[in-house]
């Protein structure tokens, strides 16, 4: 049996992620237990009415468009409209809809006998100052066309602040894909729990910021509907601590503390072996051997003077044309990939038989597609780490749909028996057992050439030394990526989004550690 989190082991509501068919169940189950339906949505929309008035004080923006829906999302916006409408903000509201839900026309109706104008024509908003989205929530089945779609094409084109209720409308809760058109929001108020689309690319340009409103569901309700041991979660600073090798034993020497071989770089590529060793240098590994085909040996001594240098015998273009004869079981973990190019095909079949935690990343990726060798894999002995960007992940499993990262990650996971880690703007990590994990702040930043081969030394760095608290592989993977996410959002916040090149990035992981 796989080691697994119960709801009860990761108490925290604030990681937990779900689809839109769990979160209905979730509230299915308390509805049913007594707790009236208005009475919740009375409490939701008083908490985000609360956060609005935050974020968007009277005095700056005095008049709110509030865009209603037809369900309970709509509902949620009535609310609001209602209660911002009685602490002075001039309300304007739009419902293109007839049919309504009970509930929501309720609210409708005594918004309306209030004296609060709701108009069927959207250019009565143009003159709001901001505007609260309350069209569809996590209700949203279908692709919106018609008048719909125009009016949210509309209302995109304004450019105002935009405050998404639960999600923006016309993204679908669980693949984050634009149904059609969505709300381009600044801000979203996601309701209760995590919504999948929250940490999708495909959603993140509609999102603008995104934070939780809890409301108060029971941990009961959880338990008994998200499936075990399978669970999605969002990796926070909290877990990302019990993942690290701290603190170190008191008495200890440089072998307990790990042993990485990393295999890397190329003539072509040589930067990515300095990176890489650099990311490796910052997870404070107790020995780091780097294995490089010989002609690098000059540049690698004097940049990372602690490192074993292994020097490999090279092909004409300067790759690592075979390993030298190397004791593989003396490694606590092999990182294979960065810059080797794909002429280094011995090295990275070589090192498939080796009997410790391997991670393979760029060529050594690019080397299993190209050979057909991912069938191998889940016969290792012990636990193997793809880290693809999508580009890799399409050459690796051709075979998945590569639109939901969630699942990509799953199904990946799953064909080869490995832990795989799907770089983008939000990563995801799954492993076969069913296990996933999601990086829910990064930054662009990191959208430059290297940035990844930091990851892979850092990784492998983490992976190498054995931890005090015992965690799953994959939650170690996460941990490594959650850092290397944070050290791009803290050096963006100093330098810029221009100013993180994949050398200042490795210079910053140390940093996050002491924020
Ligand atoms: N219950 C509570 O107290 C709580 C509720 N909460 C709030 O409720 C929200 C979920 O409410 P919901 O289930 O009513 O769904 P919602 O997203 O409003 O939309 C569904 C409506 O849209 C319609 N529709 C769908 N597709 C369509 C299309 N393409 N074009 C046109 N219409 C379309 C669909 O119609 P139908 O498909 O049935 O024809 C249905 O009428 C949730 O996001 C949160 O804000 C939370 O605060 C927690 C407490
Ligand atoms: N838009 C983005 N937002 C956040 N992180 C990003 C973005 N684009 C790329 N990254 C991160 O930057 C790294 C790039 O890795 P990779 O594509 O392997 O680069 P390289 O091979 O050049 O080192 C990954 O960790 C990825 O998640
Ligand atoms: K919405």
């Amino acid at each position: 049996m796989p080691e697994c989190f119960t709801i009860a082991s990761v108490m925290n509501i604030n990681s937990i992620i779900v689809t839109a068919d769990q979160m209905r169940q979730i509230e299915g189950r308390i509805f049913e237990a007594g707790m009236p339906v208005p009475a919740l949505m009375e409490k939701v929309a008083g908490l985000i009415t609360r956060r609005f008035v935050e974020l968007y004080p009277l005095f700056r923006y005095p008049k709110v468009g509030v865009l209603i829906g037809p369900g309970h999302n709509g509902g949620d916006a009535l609310v609001m409209a209602r209660e911002l409408h009685l602490r002075g903000h001039i309300i304007t509201g739009f419902c293109p809809f007839d049919k309504k839900k009970e509930l929501t026309d309720c609210h409708f109706k005594y918004v309306q006998s209030l004296g609060v104008p709701i108009s069927r024509e959207i250019e009565s908003l143009y003159d709001c100052d901001v505007l609260i989205d309350g069209i569809f929530g996590f209700g949203l089945t279908r692709e919106l066309r018609g008048e719909i779609a125009t009016t949210f094409e509309r209302i995109n084109q304004w450019g105002k602040p935009v405050l998404s209720i639960d999600l923006p409308s016309g993204i679908h809760t669980d693949t984050g894909e634009v149904l059609g058109v969505a709300i381009r929001a600044s801000q979203t108020l996601c309701l209760g729990l995590w919504k999948a689309a929250c940490f999708q690319d495909s959603a993140l340009g509609h999102l603008g910021e995104v934070e939780l409103v809890e409301f108060g569901i029971p941990l009961g309700d959880i338990e008994a509907v998200l499936p075990h041991p399978v669970l999605i979660q969002r990796m926070t600073r909290e877990v990302f601590v019990e993942s690290l090798p701290l603190p170190r034993p008191v008495v200890t020497h440089k072998y307990k503390q790990g042993h990485l071989l990393l295999i890397c770089g190329s003539k072509r590529f040589a930067g990515a072996a300095l990176l890489s060793g650099l990311g490796a240098r910052a997870s404070g590994v107790g020995m780091l051997s780097i294995a490089i085909p010989s002609s690098l040996k000059p540049i690698l001594v004097s940049a990372l003077p602690e490192a074993l240098i292994l020097d490999c015998p090279e092909t004409e273009t300067g790759a690592i044309a075979e390993l030298p004869n190397i004791p593989l079981e003396d490694y606590s973990a092999i990182a294979c990939g960065p810059g080797l190019s794909v002429e280094a095909e011995n090295a990275v079949q070589g090192v498939l038989a080796a009997q410790s935690p391997l991670i393979l990343d760029a060529d050594g990726l690019n080397i299993l597609a190209v050979s057909h060798t991912l069938a191998m894999l889940s016969q290792r002995t012990s636990p193997t780490i793809l880290t693809p960007h999508l580009g890799e992940f399409k050459r690796l499993f051709p075979d998945i749909a590569p639109q939901n990262a969630l699942t990509a990650t799953q199904q990946g996971a799953e064909q080869s028996g490995t832990i795989v880690l799907l770089k983008g703007a939000r990563t995801c990590i799954a492993a076969p057992h069913g296990s996933q994990w999601v990086i829910s702040e990064s930054t662009p930043a990191l959208a430059r050439g290297g940035s990844g081969d930091v990851l892979t030394g850092l990784m492998g760095g983490l992976i190498a030394q054995t931890t005090t608290l015992e965690r799953p592989l994959e939650q170690r993977v996460a941990g490594a990526a959650w850092w290397h996410a944070q050290a791009g959002i803290l050096a963006a916040q100093e330098r810029t989004e221009l100013g993180v090149d994949a050398f200042t990035l490795s210079q910053y992981l140390g940093r996050v550690l002491s924020h």
